[in-house]
């Protein structure tokens, strides 16, 4: 049989949540009894993933060791690192601080409603392209504005995308590449995404595949509340 090849996740959580604007940093704020960040951790852990690190804020590595990977038995993580100031620093900590893998899947622990099909999808994707971000194409229309807020320009909506995460690579091009930007301060400014970093750092195509509109990210307070809705939806289907 031939072998897939080893897969990691980094699943980063070493964010303020400062657009969340709560006391409790967001990945740890409870959604049916859990915390945020197991929802994430959950979907990876039952995924064909052969490890996780998980990236945590600054102290914030034991509380999560044993209330989140040891409390819910998450026998899959083998590391527990901290991150940076920008999610780009935690994503390269996190990147080092992997065992050993061919392809790595990096998925922000603020997207709860991740499922393994999309994981799954992704690790595919990876294999076949070596870089794919998932995501799903937009339903607004668009407007690029002006220094005022008046509308300057609005693009065609056939070639825009919403970028979701996971982010799935061979290990050693995005390795590569946060090993370039991080050399590279000029690069630094308005990274958001990993596939930008692949993009910009190595040239490679980034293919992008369908994720679901339902893969949120929690960033501001209604999202809470929505994510509540999708979830119960996420475990009925199952
Ligand atoms: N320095 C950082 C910043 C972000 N993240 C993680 O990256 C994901 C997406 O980031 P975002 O939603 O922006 O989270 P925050 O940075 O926490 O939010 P805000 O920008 O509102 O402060 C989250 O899982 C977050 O924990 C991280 O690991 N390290
Ligand atoms: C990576 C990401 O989730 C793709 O949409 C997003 O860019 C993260 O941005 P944030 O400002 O760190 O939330």
């Amino acid at each position: 049989m031939e072998s897939r090849g080893r897969t990691a996740a980094v699943i980063l959580a070493a964010g303020k949540g400062t657009r969340m604007g709560s006391q409790v940093h967001k990945q740890y704020l409870e959604l049916f009894g859990k915390p945020l960040l197991y929802y994430a951790l959950e979907a990876f852990e039952n995924s064909s993933v052969d490890e996780i690190v998980l990236v945590t804020g600054l102290g914030e590595s034991g509380y999560c060791q044993e209330e989140i990977i040891e409390k819910y038995g998450f026998s899959k993580v083998t590391a527990v690192t901290e991150g940076g100031k920008e999610r780009y620093h935690s994503v390269y900590e996190g990147l080092k601080a992997v065992n050993n893998c061919e392809y790595v899947l990096i998925h922000d622990g603020a997207r709860p409603c991740v499922t393994v099909e999309i994981i799954e999808a992704a690790s595919d994707a990876a294999r076949m392209y070596k870089a794919c971000a998932v995501g799903m194409p937009v339903k607004d229309t668009i407007k690029i504005s002006d220094e005022s807020e008046f509308a300057a320009m609005t693009p065609d909506r056939n070639s825009l995308w919403l970028i979701q995460t996971p982010q799935a690579f061979e290990y050693e091009l995005v390795l590569r590449a946060y090993e370039k930007l991080m050399s590279s301060e000029q690069y630094q400014v308005g990274v958001t995404d990993d596939a930008m970093v692949v993009e910009t750092m190595t040239h490679e195509k980034v293919k992008l595949i369908r994720g679901d509109y339902a893969n949120i990210k929690i960033t501001t307070p209604e999202d809470m509340e929505i994510a509540g809705v999708l979830m119960k939806r996420k475990y009925r289907e199952k």
